[in-house]
Parts: C-alpha cells; structure tokens; sequence
C-alpha cells in the first residue's frame, strides 16, 4: 500500500475548522491578553498566531547524526527533497521545514519569519545564526498535502561537536516540540548512542512526551539476540531521561526504500513500520484534539506564571533594598513554587522548570511586575473550566462522523478490496488528467523485456490469463522491497484495478520492481510511455464511467 494512498482527504477535515476557529478565538479574547499582563512571552514562549492554528500537522524528525532521519522523510515522501542529502557522516545541518506549494521552492529562513501564512514568525528571537540554519522547501509532493514535516540537524557526540552551533539548540527544538503534532526520535539500532546533547535535548521535550514516537531504526541490520539487546539498552537509557518512561511507544523498523535485509524479526518489522506509519497518517484527524490540548496545556502554564509574577510583585519592597530582595527572592524560588502550590491549589505539573525560571528572573526588573488580578485570574479559570471544555462535543461529534470514513485503503496491496467501494475514488483522479495522446500510444518501454517477465508470469499459474493480488504479493514480497514500496508499484501496475495483473500488468510491475533495485526512484503517477497497450484507450474510458 503506498504510503500517499492513506492520507485522508482534506474535505473530511471541514469540522476540524469549527474546533480550531473557536480555539482561535478563545485564545486571542481570553488568554493572549493576561500573557501579555504578566510578560509570560519574555519567560516562555512567543504568542500564538492564525498560522499556528491554522497551519497543517506537523511532524518533527530527530535524533543523533545518522540515525536515517532524512531517508525517513524521503521514504515518506517517496521523493528526494531540494537540498537533501544522506550519508554517514553528520549531513544535515539545518533545519528544514517540508510544507506543500504548487511550485518547488526553497525559502530562506530570514524570509520565512516575516511570512504570516506560515506557522514560523516567531522563530527570529533565535537570531541570525539559527535563521541562517532554517529553510522551508516547499513541493507539490501529495504527502505534505495532509502534514508538514520539519527535518532537523542530527544531534552530535562530543567527540564529534567540535564547535557550538551559534543557536540555542534545545530551545529551538522546544519551540518545535511545543507546535508539532508528532516528535520522531530516531535511534540506530546498528549504533546505539546516547550523547550529552542528546540528553540536553531531550530536556527540550519535557512535557510534551504524549507527542513523542521513539523509533529503534536500521532493525534489520542486527539479529534478534542484539536488537532485544539494544532495546532493553534504549528503554533504560529512556526511563533516565524522561518523567513517563512508561508511556513512551518505541517502534522497530527500518525505514528506507531499499530492499531489507533478511532477518529474523523481518515481519514484525513490517508490523511495527505499519503501525507507525497509521499513527502518522491519522495525524490531521486528531489535529483539532492536539490543538486544544497543547491550548489547555499553555492556559496552566499561564496560570502558574500570573501566579509567580504577583508573588514576586508583591513582595518587592516600594523602594529601598530592591536588588537584594530580587536576589534572594530568585535563591528562594523553589519554597515560593510550593507555597503558591499549596494557597491557590495548582499542580506542581504546571509549573515551569524552576532552575529555567531562576535564570530568566536575572534579567528582569521585578518592580515592572503586575500584581495579581482577581478579574483576570477568574477568567482564566472559566477558559479552563467551562470555554474550553464546551468544545469537547463538537470534537466527539466529528469523531463520530470519523468513524464511518474508510481510514485506511487496506486490501488495495492484496487485490481484496471490493471495487465498487472505490468507484468515486482516487484512483480515477490519478489517469483524469493524464489523457493519453495518439503520439504515447506507439512505444511501450516495457515491450522489449516482456519475454523475460512473461516467463516469471507463467510460472506463477496465471488463470484466465491473470494472477490473483494474493499470488502476485508472495512473488513481490520475495525481493524484500518494503511492504510501502511494493504497494506503490502494485498501485501503478495494476493499470485497470481489477486486483489482478495480466501480462502486461505483470511485466511492467517487475520492470518497476527492477528499476527501483537499481536504485531509480519510483514515479508518482504512471508515465504515459509504461501504460501497457493494451490498457491506454480503455483506461480513459474507464476513467469516465
Ligand atoms: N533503514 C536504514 N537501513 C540502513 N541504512 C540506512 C537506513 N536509513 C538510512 N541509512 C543510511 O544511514 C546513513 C545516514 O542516513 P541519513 O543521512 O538519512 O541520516 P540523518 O539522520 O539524516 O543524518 P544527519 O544527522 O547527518 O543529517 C546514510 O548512509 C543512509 O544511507
Ligand atoms: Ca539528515
């Protein structure tokens, strides 16, 4: 099964747009105005815009250099990107925002930041030097039609680090961590490591663990002994960084478009790359949900830090001895986070990373604090208690209605599906625009190569002079392409959807499962030049019916 084929279509997601436009709403008519009352975006982070409420999912790729994150993306994306590359030495240095454009483009960071369509504006406190590391490619790639995906720099070992990178690094993660809808954090299997940026950087993902998908990579390059190993070695190493070890799902794959390598574990690698990739696919249904989530998660932290500024405000003396009481107000911060725990009943979850807050109260003139105001705090609590908490039915309603749409086109692959289910379905779209011209209709490249196909065909028992999806899928899974691959080319090969292949089907589906064993990347949508023959003028019509 392609990877494209799942995406949901945009059209279902018109429900989501209701959620969000409230969401919206509340945050600029309830929240925006008491972060800036209490000066929250000097502490924490910059203040929400229409993009970052209205931009697509987004998924965040990390992890230490050479982990596969950048051949993760082109897996996902079934293409190469401008300007990536892979290799095993460190490769990619900047952090590059995946986003859907009509045209392929690259944007520099500097002018990414002044765009408001784009969720990147507040990214320039960060400076020049993280700017000069950021760019968006944009591409008509089907994939970045439902998310955007942000690659990021691999993350070093010391010995590797020779200089520092000029940007604050975990915060610029956090800043990501805190937008996106999904964190992947690759891991090699063939080369488990675990260096002091990675654990810094894992600082940045504190309290955003629910978006975190660890992934146990190159599986297929150890054998099953070293990869419990390597797990049981990856799940400690996690448990000692992160509060909810527990919750944290680690997948095994091996996420590339190359053939795998045969091992033991080879099927639950399928099963494991399978589940990860339904959970990213599901991302732009459960976009709404996310938004509201992290929207309560930033109300709290509102709360405690209205909490912590009229504290400090009003024990501020009016005028003699300000510095020194700033000072050991800052030393006495901890006691000061349980007392405000204990006299106004808020969690000791909400609060910040008190050693983080001790260090931007340094830099601040406590006596331009406001004190606490009852009005504001009230409202507060009613975004909290009741606002947000009414949006809850309209997100069940559309759940509801989520349920009755096909999520996955499972059977495609095994030529199973019923096919008057998909009369209406993508698969039309595909040829629509593709009208063959008389010209296409001499040459077949396939031709030439038939005989030697012709001769796996026949071996395989055809009947009625086709083979069933089930026969075809055994022969296709022999060439240990991965399962996302061989549904591509079968989606291409099978030219009139019948979930059978004919010769010709059969020929050119071998043709593209050769190409790609050379190394070829596979196209989108089928060339005129590899339609067969004899499914060229039929196929138009088909596609009218
Ligand atoms: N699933 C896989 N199995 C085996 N090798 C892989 C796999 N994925 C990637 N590789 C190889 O690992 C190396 C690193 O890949 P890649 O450049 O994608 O990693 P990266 O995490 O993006 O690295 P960097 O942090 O340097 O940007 C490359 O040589 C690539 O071919
Ligand atoms: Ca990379």
């Amino acid at each position: 099964m392609s990877i494209r084929r799942f995406w949901s279509s945009p059209k279902t997601l018109g429900d989501v747009s209701v959620v969000t436009e409230e969401l919206k709403n509340l945050y600029y008519k309830r929240l925006l105005s008491i972060e800036k009352h209490y000066s929250f975006h000097h502490f924490h982070s910059p203040s929400y815009e229409d993009a970052d409420f209205d931009n697509k999912p987004m998924v965040l790729v990390m992890g230490q250099y050479s982990t596969g994150k950048t051949t993760f993306i082109r897996y996902l994306l079934e293409e190469e990107f401008p300007g990536s590359r892979v290799g095993p030495e460190p490769t990619t240095d900047c952090f590059t925002a995946l986003m859907y454009g009509e045209e392929e483009r690259v944007i520099p960071g500097n002018a990414i930041t002044v765009d408001p369509k784009k969720p990147f504006r507040n990214l320039d406190p960060f400076g020049n030097s993280f700017l000069n590391r950021f760019q968006c490619v944009q591409m008509p790639n089907p994939v970045l039609e439902s998310i955007s995906i942000i690659d990021t720099p691999g993350i070093l070992t010391a010995a590797k680090r020779k200089l520092s990178r000029g940007y604050d690094f975990p915060a610029v993660l956090r800043w990501f961590a805190e937008r996106v809808d999904r964190i992947i954090l690759l891991f090699d299997a063939h080369k488990l490591e675990f260096s002091d940026e990675l654990t810094r950087a894992f600082g940045a993902l504190y309290g955003y663990e629910d978006k975190l998908r660890v992934v146990l990579n190159k599986a297929d390059r150890v054998d099953s002994q070293q990869l419990m190993r390597v797990y049981g070695a990856l799940m400690w190493s996690l448990g000692k960084v992160f509060r909810t070890p527990e919750i944290l799902r680690v997948y095994i794959g091996s996420f590339w478009s190359e053939p795998r390598l045969r091992c033991d574990h080879y099927e639950l690698i399928e099963l494991e790359e399978e589940d990860l990739l339904t959970d990213i696919r599901n991302l732009p249904r459960n976009a709404a949900v996310r938004k509201l989530n992290d929207l309560v998660k930033r109300a709290r932290l509102v709360r405690a830090h209205a909490h912590i500024i009229g504290y400090l405000k009003q024990e501020m003396p009016t005028i003699f001895c300000k510095d020194s009481k700033k000072h050991s107000l800052i030393y006495e911060l901890p006691v000061i986070f349980t007392k405000i725990q204990q006299q106004h009943r808020v969690p000791a979850g909400d609060f910040p990373d008190c050693t983080k807050m001790q260090e931007k109260l340094l830099g601040q003139d406590f006596s331009k604090f406001k004190t606490l105001k009852p009005s504001l705090m009230s409202s507060l609590d009613k975004l909290l208690t009741t606002d947000i908490a009414g949006l809850v039915p309209l997100l069940q309603q559309q759940e509801l209605k989520k349920k009755s749409l096909p999520a996955v086109l499972d059977g495609e692959f095994l030529g199973t599906f019923r096919r008057d289910q998909f009369r209406e379905d993508p698969f039309k779209e595909m040829f629509k625009d593709d009208e063959i011209s008389e010209t296409d209709c001499d040459e077949w490249a396939v031709e030439k190569y038939k005989p030697k196909y012709d001769e796996i065909f026949y071996n395989l028992s055809p009947q009625d002079g086709k083979l069933s999806g089930t026969k075809v899928k055994e022969w296709m899974t022999t060439t240990h392409l991965p399962h996302s691959v061989l549904a591509h080319i079968w989606k291409l090969s099978d030219v009139d959807r019948d979930g059978m292949m004919d010769s010709e089907e059969f020929a050119l589906a071998v043709h593209l499962i050769e190409g790609k064993l050379g190394g070829h990347w596979l196209p989108r949508e089928l060339p005129s030049h590899l339609v067969p023959p004899s499914k060229r003028c039929s196929t138009s019509s088909d596609a009218t019916v």
